[in-house]
């Protein structure tokens, strides 16, 4: 993949000296000095190699392959040896002639062909994938073992092609903000001979002069590792081609063989990182090669939980249907679930991640992110309790598209060697238009269906027969992956055989060793089209140097509907192609190469604003904010929680303060904490209609909540899942003072209280709110269908409905290991991926998983939420604008600043109840008529951990967990001892009550 280039690293073949590339990004102080790093890749000692990975010698060049078979298979069309088909070849000549009048610009610039060079040939050979590089050199001495130095250092380094330069360009457009930097990545050459001083000599100068961490694996280890578990199995699964499709190479037990490669190669490379962690750091891991890397670091006591870890995946990421074909579909995603952010090129592939953890490992997807279970989270223990996952840690998803460092492109493609390479392009093509690609040469980049179509094209537009050449850059690959792509040469060749003819060669095919970035870019200027026919891929970034290069001319763009850079809606102003619709993208060649120059303008505009707005600064500066924005957020609470470990909450920790204070607000949870419901068919049911009586154990809990409400100077608030028919409306009923937060924050009854300061003053209040009275509820009854399908195989499981979310509890026997349970469970996850996909979307929907039930809601509603409209001034929950929003709720949405869509409600932060002003006192003007005071004393007693969380944010909160588990409240209480500490409070003292 092509990207932009600096100075002095060229886009397409230079790059960091990671060939798998963990970044730890250290912000500390120290300015670094010198100029930006060239990247690096580190080539063997002449005489020190005997590494024996692979012994199926060099991997013949695809170029020098076609070039064998063209020559036997078109001996009369091919172009005189004079010619070369190679246009920078021919080119060459012209241009050393010219040398006397037109200097050529030193190749400071240049990295693909640093003068000091072995021959070409053996160029292409070290230019291979990494792992296969390491072979050529080791199993054939003579021209292809490693380069002679002849220079007095043993070694020397040398660009690496295959890296992301895409990263590495764009981690260095931002280098004058980021102070220090450690690129943590491989060498790209075998180093099995390396002695121990050669390698601390080598580690040494690559901290140095490239702030690099070389991380030593063993070449059999990376091979299996790179070559086979990455390319062979990974990298077609991330691209939509299920691993063990019959073209794969390798068998099951090969597979799981490699894999073991690739946790090992993630390890060697969390040691590195551990060992040379310093407090501070931000860890950004990129790609798919380092899947488990975050869950490894995390797992580090070395590293603390306040360090910043982020993990970008480049490349696709397919739907869940193909995901789960991988055998270690759970370690891969439990990997990547130790990052605060996991990022994505394009809202699709985040979707499709979010939905695969959920469907692959249960746990909750939001919009947002991730919610890990605490019993899921690495090294804690927990349940799951009433449906509603109480604690654990929350990993964010974001969307964040790479692009490229415009600023450089644009200095670069200024170079006068560019310049001169468009004229000699000019002269060469005088009468021809010419269609560029750059390509991997892999099945899955498309080459082949490029090629095809391009055939289609002169097949069907004869006119067009002698006027436009395919030139066709090359990446290789590894050697399975480009026999993978097999056929591409028989194409070309067939292609050349059919159409050449004495001056004309349709199809040139380069390496991207046989051209400069000067050439290159020369290439993308002087074009009449670019064509990108990808059967997937993670972005594109070639597409955008295009579109800056071809300032001026405005030529089109054919693309692939498969690609990141089509999801975006400036490049929908491209061809769009299917590539496996060989006609349609004969079609777009057609269309691209007859455009009018307005309309090509017009569509470039489009493509250029996205280039220009999205660009490589803009991607790693928002991705490193956000991965420290993450991680302030998930860390601010465990502060508290490794600092204090929860004491007992007995009512002599809340008496004084309780006393002292005159505006108090009271809030708890009710199943679960006041009362142990019977979780059976029967018991759930038999609570579930109008005129229940209330059970025992209920009666006694709200009598004395109700007494508390009776002191005016309180708020108490019942917290609860449960749907308003049933036992909340016979609680309403009994306690009218209190208010009840019902399903999750669905429905608010207000508190019913006097309007006066004497008892006889009118009462008001005491209304149910619908909360969620815009959103549209019909997703209930296809969710009901749903249910009901999978409740028939499902013994033993049943729905409970409820007003706005709808509960299925699939399993009510005994014991987690039971097969029935574990039958059930299965079954849940696939009711929960019919649910999300058919109507999680189109209604707003999210699913929250539990231990043995698993509850469906409407998105952005939560007991936070519900509590963030009690605490708002004038809000929906204030008993004296209850009547009018409860008959206005519709109209008004959901009530004044208040939104439960902003997700988690209102912030409650700002260090006082009063919450962002007006006062909490509020809160009690319902009583009073119109207190000023701010509320001295809150109280919350919750198993809802993100909700004490947040209450945490106020000054003197006094938050208890009852869950039974680690906690971020202040103190934790026992379900069954809540009562006793609520009795013990004092009555009112004075007053009406
Ligand atoms: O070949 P690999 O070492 O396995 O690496 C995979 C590819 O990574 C880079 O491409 C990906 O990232 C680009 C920048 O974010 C994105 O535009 C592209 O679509 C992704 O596939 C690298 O540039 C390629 O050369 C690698 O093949």
């Amino acid at each position: 993949e092509s990207a932009p280039p600096t100075p002095e690293a060229n886009a397409h073949n230079d790059s960091a000296a990671s060939t798998i590339p963990a970044v730890a990004h250290r912000l500390a102080s120290v300015a670094e000095a010198g100029k930006p790093l060239k990247p690096s890749l580190i080539t063997a000692p002449h005489n020190g190699h005997t590494r024996s990975a692979s012994n199926s010698g060099p991997l013949k060049s695809i170029v020098d392959d076609l070039k064998d078979k063209s020559r036997f298979a078109t001996p009369s069309t091919r172009s005189p040896t004079t010619e070369p088909s190679n246009p920078f070849a021919t080119a060459k000549s012209a241009r050393f002639a010219l040398e006397p009048e037109a200097p050529s610009t030193p190749r400071k610039h240049q990295t693909t062909h640093p003068d000091n060079q072995p021959t070409p040939r053996l160029r292409r050979k070290q230019s291979t994938s990494r792992s296969l590089s390491r072979r050529a050199r080791s199993s054939n001495p003579g021209p292809t073992s490693p380069i002679l130095d002849e220079s007095a250092d043993a070694w020397h380094m040398e660009p690496n092609p295959h890296c992301n330069g895409g990263l590495k360009n764009a981690v260095e457009s931002v280098a004058d903000r980021m102070k220090k930097k450690l690129w943590v990545g491989t060498l790209g050459t075998p180093t099995d001979t390396f002695g121990d001083d050669l390698r601390k000599d080598i580690d040494h100068r690559m901290h140095l002069q490239k702030s690099s961490l070389p991380v030593w694996i063993p070449d059999g280890e990376f091979q299996k590792c790179y070559d086979e578990f990455c390319h062979q199995i990974l990298w077609p699964c991330l691209h939509y081609a299920v691993p063990d499709a019959p073209k794969s190479k390798l068998s099951a037990l090969r597979a799981s063989e490699s894999y073991a490669d690739y946790v090992s190669v993630n390890k060697r490379f969390a040691d590195a990182i551990i060992e040379n962690f310093q407090e501070g750091d931000i860890i950004w891991v990129n790609d798919y090669h380092l899947l488990l890397l975050p869950t490894l670091l995390r797992q580090s006591p070395k590293i603390p939980p306040t360090t910043p870890i982020g993990f970008f995946m480049h490349v696709a990421f397919p739907s869940s249907e193909i995901f789960r074909c991988l055998s270690v579909r759970k370690d891969l995603l439990r990997g990547m679930l130790g990052a605060d952010l996991v990022g994505f090129q394009t809202a699709n592939y985040a979707r499709h991640w979010r939905q695969t953890v959920s469907r692959i490992l249960s746990f909750e997807a939001l919009p947002r992110g991730i919610q890990v279970p605490e019993d899921q989270d690495a090294g804690s223990k927990g349940a799951v309790r009433d449906g509603v996952v109480e604690r654990g840690r929350f990993v964010d998803v974001g969307v964040f598209p790479m692009g490229i460092d415009v600023r450089q492109l644009h200095l670069r493609k200024r170079d006068p060697e560019v310049a001169e390479w468009v004229s000699v392009l000019r002269q060469r093509y005088a009468d021809m238009r010419i269609i560029v690609g750059r390509d991997k040469l892999d099945e899955i980049q498309g080459v082949k269906h490029k090629l095809t179509a391009f055939e289609y094209f002169l097949d069907k537009n004869p006119s067009w027969q002698g006027k436009v050449v395919l030139i066709q850059v090359a990446l290789q690959t590894s050697e399975l992956n480009e026999a993978a792509a097999g056929g591409v040469a028989d194409v070309v060749s067939r292609v050349n055989s059919r159409y050449s003819t004495l001056t004309y060669q349709p199809v040139v095919f380069l390496h991207t060793q046989d051209l400069t970035f000067s050439q290159y870019l020369a290439l993308l200027t002087v074009a009449d089209a670019f064509i990108v026919t990808s059967l997937r891929e993670g972005m594109a970034l070639r597409t955008h140097e295009f579109v800056e290069c071809q300032e001026g001319r405005f030529r089109p763009l054919i693309l692939s509907e498969f690609t990141g850079s089509y999801s975006y809606s400036g490049f929908r102003s491209c061809i769009a192609i299917n590539p496996w619709d060989s006609r349609g993208t004969a079609d777009a060649i057609e269309q691209a190469l007859t455009m009018s120059d307005e309309e090509a303008r017009s569509r470039w505009e489009d493509l250029h604003n996205h280039v220009t707005t999205q660009t490589a600064q803009a991607f790693v500066t928002s991705f490193l904010n956000r991965a420290v924005r993450a991680n302030t957020e998930h860390t601010a609470s465990l502060d508290d929680l490794t600092a204090s470990s929860a004491a007992i909450l007995g009512p002599s920790q809340l008496v004084p303060k309780y006393k002292h204070s005159q505006k108090r607000l009271v809030l708890v949870d009710f199943e679960g904490t006041l009362w142990r419901r019977d979780l059976t068919k029967e018991g759930v049911h038999a609570f579930a209609t109008s005129g229940v009586k209330l059970p025992a154990e209920v009666e006694n809990a709200v009598a004395v909540l109700g007494k508390l409400a009776d002191d005016r100077r309180n708020e108490v608030w019942l917290l609860s899942g449960l749907q308003v028919k049933g036992v909340l409306e016979a609680v309403a009923e009994r306690v009218p003072k209190v208010g009840i937060v019902a399903e999750n924050g669905c429905f608010i009854k207000t508190r019913a209280v006097a309007s006066g300061t004497n008892a006889s003053a009118k009462a008001y209040g005491g209304e149910w709110i619908n909360m969620v009275s815009n959103f549209n509820l019909t997703w209930k009854s296809a969710c009901l269908e749903i249910l009901n399908y999978f409740g028939e195989r499902t013994p033993g499981s049943f729905i409970e409905e409820r007003g706005a979310s709808m509960v299925w509890r699939f399993w009510t026997g005994e014991g987690t290991d039971h097969p029935d349970r574990q039958w059930a469970q299965r079954q849940a996850a696939e009711a929960q991926n019919h649910i999300f996909d058919s109507l999680g979307e189109r209604y707003g929907l999210r699913i929250i998983p539990g231990r043995n039930s698993f509850l469906v809601l409407p998105n952005n509603v939560s007991r936070s939420t519900a509590v963030g409209a009690i605490l708002h001034p004038g809000g929906p929950a204030r008993p004296h604008l209850g009547s009018r929003l409860a008959s206005s709720a519709s109209d008004v949405g959901l009530g004044g600043s208040f939104s439960p869509a902003a997700e988690e409600g209102p912030s409650f932060a700002g260090g006082s109840y009063a919450g962002g002003g007006g006062g909490y006192g509020a809160m009690g003007s319902g009583d009073s008529g119109g207190g000023a005071h701010e509320t001295d004393f809150l109280l919350a007693v919750s198993s809802d951990e993100k909700l004490l969380r947040r209450l945490n944010e106020f000054d003197g909160a006094e938050t208890a967990s009852t869950s039974g588990k680690g906690t971020d409240a202040k103190w934790r209480v026992e379900s069954e001892d809540v009562v006793g500490v609520l009795r013990a409070l004092p009555g009112p003292v004075g007053g009406v009550n």
